[in-house]
């Protein structure tokens, strides 16, 4: 039977929300966090918990199971990471040998390459500011067994992968079952959401057999379904659950500093809405776009381009470290928007339909672009100071926009999202309503029209826009795709071949992802360095 945190853990009241009100007060200190842990949050301007982090770090600290759901941006990262290297800390100062372990002390399993860039750089990071001597390595992508094998050599206290990758080690017989038995510690399966919707069922199944029975599980999550629920019963034992609602005491999944609008207009007159928005200025900036075709992304990269406004794409056929520049320029404020691809629930749609026909197309595209499987630009991806969302098209379910939505407004920060809506997509409009207002009736209001978009406005625009619309025609887009997959894949090959030796070179700068490639293996050990600043190229979009 599972533990409830409001039963179990010594300092709880009898239910969430007094728990969380109760939390809010703690800091860092007062849960009991390192302080070398606390002065590398510091460095970071991070100066208290947040709620997720305020209940969870204790009880990973004492050792129990947790699963733990949190709105997106409520800092889950962190919840896990931060009592993750503490035990470490702790196991290295007991250890003054250093580690004797054959096999990695801690695994984090993530859904995407991305999340895994992203979660290996915070672990990175925080190593570097507590300058401490912990071996941390990325695995994703298919690794050649050199690489699999050096990434694993050590072996390093923490491996981030995909548990596709892990299984890859496994199979391989670089990583031996005996050397999980015997050394993990901790697993954390982070997107816990996502780990079976990406494909990784079987994967997680067979890697079952190998994590000892002492082995501490956690299990984070944006949102719960049944996939979390087979997850859990499948690793963990025991666990404590712990759902924060917010500290008004809703329990809505949007985080409730996020203001979210719609705007209704035909399929046509998108691009007039957009631009109308883009152009005056009528939402802050950054702006994260967000289509669930490629094709879509370059139309509207194209069109806006006439208009001057200049925005980046991203989508799972560039190739991953092309993804993370772009990433990395947007995050540093190299460019205010960018269109991204959120094609995932597209495919799974198209899995269940279980169509022949869209088969048969699927597989013939795939021949001439391959689309990177462990892609994931919407979930859990960490988009610094994005303050409008704005969905071109709808996503298809009431998760997929939770997801999108909480690009923004993220850890204490505000942000709002536009929905553009047409007749078509109004089916999916209504579900996603219900999907965010199932707990109150009440919350059935909670995305309001867009109160700033005149019609004046927009009819200003319009002649000019459809002039434009139409001269951004099929050829133009595919054209447009395709040198932008050329250049992109050059760049790529560029920056390969000047760190020349691939990963052995970015052990040297290990953590800089414009210096990150598909099958990466990196890892450092780390002996008393004072660790520079990561290095930041220009961005050019
Ligand atoms: N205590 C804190 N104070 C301020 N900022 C924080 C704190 N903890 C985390 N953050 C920042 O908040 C942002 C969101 O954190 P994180 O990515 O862990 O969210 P998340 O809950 O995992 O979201 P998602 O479900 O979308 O993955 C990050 O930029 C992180 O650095």
């Amino acid at each position: 039977m599972s533990n409830n945190i409001n039963e179990n853990h010594p300092n709880n009241n009898n239910n969430n929300q007094e728990q969380v009100e109760e939390a809010e007060d703690l800091t860092f200190e007062q849960i009991g966090l390192d302080p070398r842990l606390i002065r590398a949050l510091t460095k970071k301007n991070i100066l208290n918990p947040t709620p997720i982090q305020q209940t969870g770090i204790p009880l990973i600290l004492e050792g129990k199971d947790v699963v733990a759901r949190a709105k997106t941006g409520s800092g889950k990262t962190f919840a896990y990471l931060l009592p993750l290297l503490q035990k470490l800390l702790l196991l290295d100062n007991n250890n003054n040998n250093g580690n004797n372990n054959v096999g990695p002390s801690a695994m984090i399993l993530v859904p995407s390459r991305e999340l895994c860039q992203q979660v290996y750089s915070e672990v990175l990071s925080l190593i570097e500011l507590c300058r401490v001597q912990l071996k941390v390595v990325q695995l994703t992508g298919e690794p050649s067994f050199s690489e699999m094998a050096a990434a694993l050599a050590g072996p390093p206290d923490i491996l981030v992968s995909t548990p596709a990758c892990v299984q890859r080690c496994l199979s391989s017989g670089v990583l031996k079952a005996k050397a999980i038995q015997d050394s993990l510690s901790i697993l954390i399966l982070d997107e816990a959401d996502l780990l079976f919707t990406y494909g990784y069922e079987k994967n997680l199944k067979d890697l079952k057999a190998h994590i000892p029975k002492r082995c501490q599980c956690l299990l984070m999550s944006a949102t719960s379904s049944d996939d979390v629920e087979s997850l859990k019963k499948l690793y963990l034992h025991n666990p404590y659950i712990l759902t924060l609602p917010d500290s008004d005491g809703k329990d809505d999944i949007v985080p409730n500093t996020v203001e979210q609008f719609w705007i209704q207009c035909s399929e046509r007159d998108k691009l007039l809405h957009i631009l109308a928005l883009l152009k005056l200025d009528l939402v802050q900036k950054k702006v994260l776009v967000f289509t669930n075709t490629i094709d879509t992304s370059f139309r509207l990269k194209l069109f806006l381009e006439q208009f001057g406004i200049k925005s980046a794409v991203l989508n799972a056929e560039l190739p991953v470290n092309s993804r993370l520049h772009i990433l990395e320029g947007f995050n540093a404020g190299l460019f205010d928007y960018l269109i991204a691809t959120d094609d995932s629930e597209m495919k799974e749609k198209e899995q269940t339909d279980g169509d022949k026909q869209a088969e048969k197309k699927r597989s013939k595209r795939r021949k001439k672009r391959k689309l990177d499987s462990e892609f994931g630009v919407v979930r859990g991806i960490d988009f610094k100071n994005v303050y409008t969302v704005i969905n071109f098209d709808m996503p298809l379910s009431g998760a997929g926009y939770v997801h999108r939505i909480g690009r923004t407004g993220r850890a204490f920060n505000k942000g709002q999202s536009v929905s553009i809506v047409s007749p078509e997509e109004m089916e999916v409009f209504e579900e996603i309503k219900l999907f965010l207002g199932e707990n109150e009736e009440t919350e059935l209001t909670c995305i309001d029209p867009f109160p700033h978009l005149e019609k004046n406005a927009v009819e200003f625009l319009r002649y000019r826009a459809e002039d434009v619309a139409r001269s951004v025609t099929k050829i133009a887009v595919k054209e447009a795709r395709a040198q932008d997959l050329r250049n992109e894949i050059l760049n790529s090959d560029k920056n390969n071949n000047k760190s020349g030796r691939g990963h052995k070179a970015r052990s040297k700068k290990a953590g800089d992802p414009l210096k990150t490639f598909s099958a990466d293996a990196k890892g450092q050990k780390r002996k008393g360095k004072d660790f520079g600043p990561k290095q930041k190229k220009k961005q050019q979009v």
